[in-house]
C-alpha cells in the first residue's frame, strides 16, 4: 500500500455544509486518496444519494409504526382469543403477512468459498475494539490444546482443575480429547493417533509409525494436504476433513520434550468468516464513535491495523496474520488462508447520526452513511490497495440487521445499487447478509430473499432480536412466558426450521450461507459442545460464536457432520406452515406463577439490563459479559437488552408486576452490579444515588418506556442517554 497518498489535512473548500468535518476529514485524508474517485463529484453524489433515499427510509419506518398500531389494537380487542389462524387472516388483511412467494433459485455470483462451499463457524466481534477485531480476523486458526485447557470442556474440578502452574493431569485430558477427535475425523487404517510415535511423508503419503516399528496411513489418504519442513521429519502436517483444515504441529526428532509427546499442538481452522460488527455490539452515538468504527474497518481492509497493549505484564503488538504455506504431497506449494473472511455489519434503518444532515436539516439516517463508507473502504480491498486480501472474488459483504419484510430488503438493495454507482463498483459487488431477526421478515422470508436475489449471501436466524420482536409485536396479546421458557416453544422451532428449508428451496447450498445464531454463554463451552452441534444437524452451514475459543471448539462440530450432504438430503423438506410461526408463547394461566418466580425473573432481567447498560452508558462498551442471577457470565448486547426490557414491559402491561416492584428490584440489583464492578477503577456506582446515575435512568427508561419504543428497540434511548453521559 502506498502510504504517501494519505493526507494530513483536507482542503475544506469542497466540504458540503451538510457533512460533518469529522466525516469529511476522515474520507478526504484516509480513504478517497486510495481511490480513483473525484472528490467533488463524490461529495455531490453523496448528498444526492442521501436526498434521494432518506424520504423512502422514513416512509418505511412509518409503515412499521402503522402496522404496529393496527396489531396493538387488534391484540387488545382479541386478547385471550388469539389463534394462529385468526392472526394469519388479520396479518394478511393489513399486509403484514404477504401471500407466500414461490421459491426461486438465488443468482448471487462471485462469492468466496468461505461463504459458498465451506461450512464452519462465524465469529462476531465489536469492530470498535481494535484488539478484539484483530484477534477475530486471526481466529481463522486456533489452538485446540489452548481451547480445551482454558475452557470447561475439560472439567475444572478435582485433579483436573487448572491452577497457577501447568496441571499435567489436565494436559493429559486435553491430549486424550484431541486424539479422540483425530481418530474420529482422520481415522488411520489401523490403530489410533494416540499410539503413533512418529509421522513422516513417504511417496506422497502420510506414514504413521508405531512403537513396535509397524506403520499405517490415513484410512482416507486424500485427507493429507501438505506438510512443513523435512518430509522424513516434518514440523507440521496439514489435513482436511469436510472442507476444514487441521494442522498437527509435530515434535521433530531434534526436539525433545519433557512429556515425550509427538504432537505438540493441533491448530484448528476455526472462524471461516468474521462479522466485524458495527451494530449491536458497539456503542457508537456520534461522529467521534463512528469514525472509530470506520477507522478500524479501514485498517482491516488495508491490512495496517495494529494494536499495542499490555497482557500478563508484557507489551504486545497485534497485527493481521499472514496466510500459511505448505508443501503438498506431490512437492508443490499450497497456501491456505491465515485470516477469517471479513464481513461488516451495518446498522439498520432506524437510527440517525450527526455525521451529516438530511435535506430537512435533521441528522442523517445512519444506515445510509454506513453503506457508503463501509463499501468505499471495502472497495480498497477488492481493488488491491491493501497489504492483505480479504475477498478473493471481488465481493464486499455487508450484513444488514433488523429489516422488516421484503420492501425493506428491496430498499436496502436499492441503496447498495446507488452506492455502487456513486463509488464506481460493478452492480452486485455489494452483497447482503439478511438477518432473519424480525417477525415480518420470518413470515415473508422467501419474498425477502427474492428481493435480494442477486446479492444475498446469507440468511441468519438472529434469534435474540427475533425474541425481542416476538414480544414487542404482540405486547398487547397477553403476558409472555418467563424468558427461559420462550425458547422451547413452537414459534421458535418453526422459525429455525423454516429458515433452513426456505434457504434450501432458494438454492443457498453452494452459493450462500444458511446461518444460525449466537452462543451467548462465552464461559460455558462444555454446554456449547453438547448443544451447538444441534445447529449443524439442523442444516446450518455456519453459526455464530462469541469468541475465538468458541469458534475453535464449534469447528469440531462441522468435522462430525457433513452439512452439505445433510442439506442434499433435506432438499425436499417443506417449511413448516406460517401458522406454526404464529403460535404466541403466551402464558395460558398466569395465576400459576408464584410471587417468588416473578421476583426471580425480574431480578434476573434487571441484573442483566443494569450490568449491560451501565457499561454502555458510562464507558461506551457495546458488548459485555454480565453474570446472570446464578453467576453464569452471559454475553449481553443490544439484542439481549431488547428482550429483557420488552419482557418486563410486557409483564407490567399485563399486571404480572407493578412499577413499584420493578423499581425496587432495579435498586436492589444496581447494588449487586456495583459490587460486581468494584475492581474497575473507572466504574461509577449507581447505588445509592440513583437519581444521579445517567446509566440507572437509562435502564429505568428502557423498561418503563419500553412499550412505546419503535419495535421495542433500545437504540433511541441508549443513544440519547449516552450522549448525555458524554457531555457530562
Ligand atoms: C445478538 C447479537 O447481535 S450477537 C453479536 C454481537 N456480539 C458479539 O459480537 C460478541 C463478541 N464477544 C465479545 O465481545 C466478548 O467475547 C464478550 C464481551 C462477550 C466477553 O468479553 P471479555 O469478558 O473481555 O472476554 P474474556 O475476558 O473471556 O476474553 C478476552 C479475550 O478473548 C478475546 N476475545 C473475546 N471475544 C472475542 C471476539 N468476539 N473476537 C475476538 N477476540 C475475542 C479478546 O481479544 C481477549 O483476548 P486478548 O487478551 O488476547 O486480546
Ligand atoms: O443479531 C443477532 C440476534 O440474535 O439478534
Ligand atoms: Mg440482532
Amino acid at each position: 500500500m502506498d502510504l504517501s497518498v494519505v493526507r494530513d489535512t483536507a482542503d475544506t473548500s469542497r466540504q458540503p455544509a451538510r457533512v460533518s468535518s469529522e466525516l469529511y476529514q476522515f474520507l478526504e485524508t484516509q480513504v478517497l486518496p486510495h481511490t480513483d474517485l473525484d472528490s467533488a463529484a463524490f461529495w455531490e453524489g453523496f448528498i444526492a444519494l442521501v436526498d434521494e433515499l432518506t424520504p423512502e427510509n422514513k416512509r418505511l419506518l412509518t409503515v412499521r409504526d402503522d402496522l404496529q398500531a393496527q396489531i396493538d389494537a387488534w391484540c387488545t380487542e382479541n386478547a385471550g382469543n388469539i389463534t394462529p389462524e385468526a392472526s394469519k387472516a388479520f396479518l394478511e388483511e393489513i399486509g403484514y403477512l404477504q401471500p407466500q412467494a414461490q421459491p426461486e433459485q438465488i443468482g448471487t455470483t462471485n462469492i468466496d468459498a468461505e461463504i459458498a462451499t465451506m461450512a464452519g463457524p462465524q465469529l462476531v466481534v465489536p469492530v470498535k475494539n481494535a484488539r478484539f477485531a484483530l484477534n477475530a480476523a486471526n481466529a481463522r486458526w486456533g489452538s485446540l490444546y489452548d481451547a480445551l485447557y482454558g475452557s470447561d470442556v475439560i472439567p475444572r474440578e478435582g485433579e483436573l482443575a487448572p491452577g497457577a502452574e501447568y496441571n499435567t493431569a489436565r494436559g493429559q485430558a486435553v491430549v486424550e480429547y484431541s486424539q479422540t477427535f483425530l481418530d474420529e475425523s482422520f481415522p488411520l487404517n489401523k490403530g489410533s493417533h494416540s499410539d503413533v510415535t512418529h509421522y513422516s511423508v513417504f511417496s506422497s503419503h502420510l506414514l504413521c509409525f508405531f512403537a513396535d516399528g509397524k506403520t499405517t496411513g490415513l484410512a482416507n489418504p486424500g485427507q493429507f494436504i501438505g506438510f512443513e519442513g523435512d518430509a522424513n521429519d516434518p514440523e507440521s502436517i496439514l489435513l482436511r476433513n469436510n472442507g476444514l483444515h487441521v494442522e498437527l504441529e509435530l515434535v521433530t526428532s531434534g526436539q525433545c520434550t519433557e512429556r515425550g509427546e509427538v504432537i505438540s499442538d493441533i491448530n484448528i481452522e476455526s472462524a471461516l468468516s468474521t462479522i466485524m460488527d458495527g451494530e449491536d455490539s458497539v456503542a457508537a452515538v456520534d461522529c467521534e464513535d463512528k469514525i472509530e468504527v470506520y477507522q478500524n474497518w479501514l485498517g482491516l481492509m488495508l491490512g495496517t491495523l495494529e494494536d499495542r497493549f499490555e497482557k500478563d505484564g508484557e507489551i504486545m503488538c497485534r497485527r493481521l496474520a499472514s496466510d500459511k504455506t505448505f508443501t503438498t504431497p506431490m512437492g508443490d506449494e499450497v497456501t491456505v488462508a491465515g485470516r477469517s473472511l471479513m464481513l461488516i455489519r451495518n446498522v439498520g434503518l432506524l437510527t440517525d447520526i450527526n455525521l451529516a444532515t438530511d435535506a430537512e436539516g435533521n441528522e442523517v439516517k445512519e444506515g445510509i452513511v454506513d453503506a457508503v463508507v463501509t463499501a468505499l473502504i471495502g472497495k480498497l480491498d477488492i481493488t488491491g490497495k491493501g497489504q492483505v486480501q480479504n475477498s478473493r472474488t471481488g465481493s464486499i459483504y455487508i450484513v444488514k440487521p433488523k429489516l422488516h419484510g421484503p420492501d425493506e430488503v428491496r430498499f436496502t438493495c436499492k441503496l447498495f445499487s446507488k452506492v455502487e454507482q456513486l463509488i464506481g463498483l460493478e452492480k452486485n459487488t455489494l452483497k447482503i447478509g439478511i438477518m432473519d431477526e424480525e417477525r415480518r421478515t420470518s413470515l415473508n422470508l422467501t419474498a425477502c430473499i427474492l428481493a435480494a436475489r442477486d446479492r444475498v449471501f446469507f440468511i441468519n436466524t438472529g434469534f435474540l432480536d427475533r425474541t425481542g420482536d416476538e414480544i414487542h409485536t404482540s405486547m398487547m396479546a397477553g403476558a409472555f412466558m418467563p424468558k427461559g421458557s420462550l425458547k422451547g416453544e413452537n414459534w421458535l422451532t418453526a422459525y429455525e426450521q423454516r429458515n433452513v428449508a426456505i434457504g434450501v428451496q432458494c438454492g443457498f447450498p453452494g452459493r450462500a450461507q444458511i446461518g444460525k445464531g449466537m452462543w451467548a454463554m462465552p464461559d460455558s463451552m462444555a454446554d456449547m459442545m453438547e448443544q451447538k452441534i444441534g445447529h449443524v444437524k439442523a442444516g446450518a452451514t455456519t453459526a455464530w460464536t462469541p469468541s475465538p475459543t468458541a469458534a475453535t471448539l464449534h469447528s469440531l462440530h462441522y468435522h462430525k457432520v457433513d452439512v452439505f450432504a445433510l442439506l442434499a438430503e433435506k432438499s425436499e423438506e417443506q417449511p413448516l406452515p406460517v401458522t406454526e410461526l404464529l403460535q404466541l408463547p403466551l402464558m395460558a394461566d398466569t395465576s400459576s406463577l408464584t410471587a417468588e418466580a416473578i421476583e426471580r425473573e425480574l431480578e434476573n432481567n434487571c441484573q442483566g439490563i443494569l450490568g449491560y447498560v451501565v457499561r454502555w452508558i458510562d464507558q461506551g462498551v457495546g458488548c459485555s459479559k454480565v453474570p446472570d442471577i446464578n453467576g453464569n457470565g452471559l454475553m449481553e448486547d443490544r439484542a439481549t437488552l431488547r428482550i429483557s426490557a420488552q419482557h418486563i414491559a410486557n409483564w407490567l402491561q399485563h399486571g404480572i408486576t407493578t412499577e413499584a416492584q420493578v423499581q425496587a428490584v432495579l435498586e436492589r440489583m444496581a447494588a449487586v452490579v456495583d459490587e460486581q464492578n468494584k475492581n474497575d477503577a473507572s466504574y461509577q456506582n449507581m447505588a445509592p444515588n440513583f437519581d444521579q446515575s445517567i446509566a440507572f435512568k437509562a435502564a429505568q427508561a428502557l423498561i418503563f418506556e419500553g412499550k412505546q419504543q419503535p419495535s421495542g428497540y433500545t437504540e433511541p434511548l441508549l443513544h440519547s442517554f449516552r450522549r448525555q453521559a458524554k457531555q457530562a
